[in-house]
């Protein structure tokens, strides 16, 4: 008996041909109503699915391939011969090749005017079920769900005259991929369009984007993999303009500097090393910006990643240009700008638009689990400020004492951060204790801590930390407050004449 390939395809690529191959081959053809238009166009002889059902193709599509003949000739094994002798009392022929590939359900919801109706008419039944009575049943039938892999089949069958067994088995664990990433994508908007936030189970799914050299560590493998509907605005989206592929620590950093850049309006440079800001400034101009992030910390800014939320203009260029970075990431170069910065082999230059994206949900894996959150977004409400101490502040205090309070919340817990003029002069980042955070902060910012402004990302558990800000000559802070021990870091601080402020949120960042 010859074999049987059924096709019903949504994308028809490559399918004449295929089917025209599959023909050379010896192999019959059965498809749908589409399929079998295009199919036979090309002169192919082609048995309608009607034919093989007894049953005609009925609402709208709905069902047509949904049928104990189809079914039963995917999943009988050809090697048990209660299941071939079943076949044959009920005139059923088995099918040896299913080429299937589904409604495009994601493509229909990325539509701005996909209505509810469209989306759930894209939602594909026959199709899947079709591909998991084949992909079950992979001893005996071959199964093909993505163009791509037309040509290995075909080639096997001219070669050998038939798909060896590890051929079907890696296509039927790619069909069961890709049938759970399509049911992810139905489940995940049909759960957010009924608000569920935490359903009993989760069904994530992600497309590789690229396969990295290796992980944090060279010994490490590692991969980078992006979210199906990811905004324009996030890392995974970015434009690189030149330089090699990025590197798995490059990634991290990258998205650390996009993320702070995105909470600044004006003209702003932020330097990251290691998920930290090392330097952040604001200016007039990008190129203001850019130098007080650059004059933060010269050291640390060395084979940084520099984000910027303006157009990189042929002078900004130049000075970025002046200093070896990893990565540059801003909205748009210019021409000249691109011509200096390309001339720099190992830079990386990533476009990308810097502004808000949808609040995401923060995935972590943690041993035998994952932890999910939503991304700390909290922005200060002025009607939160309290200012716990008795002095007035100055103009300049409050913008400093704001923009520090910005920046904070990028920095790894314990974190504890010096700032004046618009920029970050001390960055202390990590530390387990939080009088050791303002230490390292004090240390780097040495004499231009005077007159500075400190933020912290959580409450003083005592009042060391305000007389570590005095020592390094700091003359107001802003924090959450909250400690049993409030009072004491209150007193301090009048004591030595330093205005504080609690926001009354904490930025924890680990
Ligand atoms: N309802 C069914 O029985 C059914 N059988 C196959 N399909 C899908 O119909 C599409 C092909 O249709 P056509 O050959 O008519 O263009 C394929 O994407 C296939 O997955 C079906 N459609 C949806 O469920």
């Amino acid at each position: 008996m010859p074999k049987r390939a059924l096709i019903s395809v949504s994308d028809k690529t490559g399918v004449v041909d295929l089917a025209q191959q599959l023909v050379n081959q010896g192999v019959d053809i059965v498809s749908t109503g589409g399929t079998k238009k295009v199919i036979e166009e090309a002169g192919i002889h082609v048995t309608g699915i009607s034919d093989v059902t007894g049953f005609p193709e009925i609402l709208d599509g709905r069902v047509k391939t949904l049928h104990p003949n189809v079914h039963a000739g995917l999943l009988a094994e050809r090697d048990e011969e209660k299941h071939l002798k079943q076949l044959v009392e009920q005139g059923v022929t088995p099918i040896d090749f299913v080429i299937v590939n589904l409604y495009p359900f994601k493509e229909a919801i990325s539509k701005d005017e996909v209505t509810f109706n469209d989306a759930i008419e894209n939602i594909d039944i026959g199709g899947p079920t079709m591909l998991r009575s084949a992909a079950k049943n992979h001893q005996d039938v071959t199964v093909v769900v993505d163009p791509a892999d037309y040509e290995r089949v075909v080639n096997s069958l001219k070669q050998d005259g038939e798909v060896p067994l590890e051929l079907k088995q890696e296509l039927a664990a790619k069909v069961f991929r890709h049938t759970a990433h399509y049911d992810a994508l139905i489940a995940g908007f049909l759960t957010e369009q009924v608000g569920e936030r935490f359903p009993e189970t989760k069904t994530m799914t992600y497309e590789r984007k690229q396969t990295l050299r290796y992980g944090e560590n060279p010994h490490q493998q590692a991969a980078f993999y992006q979210e199906p509907f990811a905004a324009p605005s996030s890392l995974s989206q970015a434009n690189q303009l030149h330089g090699k592929a990025l590197s798995y620590n490059n990634i991290q950093d990258a998205d650390t500097a996009l993320s702070i850049i995105k909470d600044f309006d004006e003209p702003t440079a932020v330097a990251v090393k290691h998920m930290n800001p090392c330097g952040v400034g604001i200016g007039n101009t990008l190129f203001d910006a850019f130098t007080r992030a650059y004059a933060a910390d010269p050291v640390s800014i060395f084979g940084g990643i520099v984000a910027l939320n303006r157009v990189v203009d042929v002078d900004v260029a130049g000075k970025l240009s002046s200093i070896f970075l990893e990565i540059i990431i801003a909205p748009q170069f210019t021409e000249e700008a691109l011509a200096i910065l390309t001339k720099k082999k190992n830079i990386r230059l990533l476009e990308v638009p810097i502004e808000m994206n949808e609040p995401l949900e923060q995935v972590r894996s943690v041993s035998g689990g994952v932890l999910i959150q939503d991304e700390d977004r909290h922005v200060l409400d002025e009607t939160d400020l309290k200012v716990v101490t008795d002095r007035e502040l100055t103009e300049a205090e409050w913008n400093d004492l704001r923009f520090a309070w910005k920046v904070i919340k990028h920095v790894k817990s314990n974190a504890i951060l010096l700032a004046k003029d618009s920029q970050t002069i001390g960055v202390g980042a990590g530390q387990m204790n939080r009088v050791g955070s303002a230490k390292i902060a004090a240390e780097q910012a040495g004499d231009k801590a005077k007159g500075a402004v400190m933020a912290s990302d959580a409450f003083f558990p005592m009042s060391d930390t305000v007389e570590a800000a005095h020592e390094a000559g700091v003359r107001a802070i802003i924090q959450p407050g909250g400690s049993i021990r409030d009072d004491d870091s209150i007193h301090k601080c009048n004591e030595l004449g330093i205005a504080m402020v609690f926001t009354g949120v904490r930025h924890f960042k680990h």
